[in-house]
């Protein structure tokens, strides 16, 4: 059996101030998936990504890139992996051009000049070739980190919130190519704070809250579970007692509820009918990986009281 593109197991990060931001984080993404890792702001992300990347040590618990260990084999799980890092950190001295060549060098690439030609081309940077670094806006810098991440074609892509303050072009273009490129077989890790960019492109997601994993499934599976629909009601007088246990919000004769299956609306209809109450207004919430996200980060507020 061929070994996962990236095996996490029992992650554990303590920062020398004493905070724990990683408590024994496990998972595994089989290589050619599109993975999410989602979680509100400090909830550990970012620290999982520096250590998959060798950039931070773990506390304890074990890292490894298609089956080679991140701490003790770090010459061969940096040509594993492309990190395309939140901050945007550059030599001001080069061109984009220059900075891609002197990042293949860094790699042993000296004839890498298609390569570096089509990830240009594709990430819209065509324009900007020669242009320094330091003199692009910070969406064009943006698309710099990822075409240097990619510079090496890692079988692995970490992205960690590529597309935080860029125009839809960008998006647009980078999705197309990551998607490219995930077709082509490589491995993707996304974190974003965009839900439905996350919905619509990963196959399997993990949530991440307070340093641990709280949920971990497939994007169908997460968004299909059958206790995430919602009713949204409006009624002419107030909902009957049978019913008052789905109640989610209640604001004067308008209630959000909890709607297990298709088959408890006909009972609930039937239930208010029978009570001669009308119902004013009707819908059917579906659930989109926003909802799912705001109830496992509700719990979070309620953790952090
Ligand atoms: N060097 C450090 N020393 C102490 N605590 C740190 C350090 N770096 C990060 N933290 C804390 O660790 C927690 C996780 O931070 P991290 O940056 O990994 O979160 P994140 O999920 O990437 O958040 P965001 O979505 O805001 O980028 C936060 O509470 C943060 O304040």
């Amino acid at each position: 059996m061929t070994s996962p593109a990236l095996s996490i197991h029992q992650a554990v990060k303590t920062y020398s101030n004493g905070f724990t931001a990683l408590k024994g984080v496990s998972f595994s993404v089989q290589s050619g998936e599109f993975f999410g890792l989602l979680g509100p702001n400090g909830a550990g992300k970012t620290t999982l990504i520096s250590a998959m990347a060798g950039l931070s040590r773990l506390t304890s618990g074990h890292i490894s890139i298609c089956g080679h260990d991140v701490q003790r084999e770090p010459n061969i799980t940096r040509k594993l992996l492309g990190v395309v890092p939140q901050e945007l950190v550059f030599d001001p001295f080069f061109s984009v051009r220059e900075a891609l060549l002197f990042q293949s060098g860094y790699f042993g690439l000296h004839k890498n000049d298609e390569w570096i030609d089509e990830i240009i081309t594709n990430l819209g940077l065509a324009d900007k070739a020669n242009t320094n670094t330091r003199n692009l806006s910070g969406g064009m810098k943006r698309r710099v980190m990822v075409a240097l991440a990619l510079v090496h074609r890692p079988p692995v892509i970490v992205l960690d919130e590529p597309t935080a303050g860029v125009d839809v072009e960008l998006r647009q273009n980078l999705w197309q190519f990551i998607t490219r490129l995930n077709k082509a077989g490589h491995t993707i890790i996304l974190t974003t704070h965009y839900l439905e960019e996350a919905q619509s492109l990963c196959n399997r997601i993990a949530m991440l809250k307070h340093g641990e994993i709280v949920a971990l499934d497939s994007t169908e599976n997460l968004l299909h579970a059958e206790t995430d629909k919602q009713l949204a009601l409006t009624l002419d007088q107030k909902l009957p007692e049978n019913l008052r246990q789905q109640i989610i919000k209640e604001d004067g004769y308008n209630y959000l509820l909890k709607l297990a299956d298709y088959s408890q609306l006909a009972t609930m209809l039937q239930s208010l009918q029978n009570q001669n109450i009308n119902v004013r207004n009707l819908q059917i919430l579906e659930n989109d990986l926003e909802n799912v996200f705001l109830r496992l980060t509700s719990d979070h507020m309620k953790d952090e009281k």
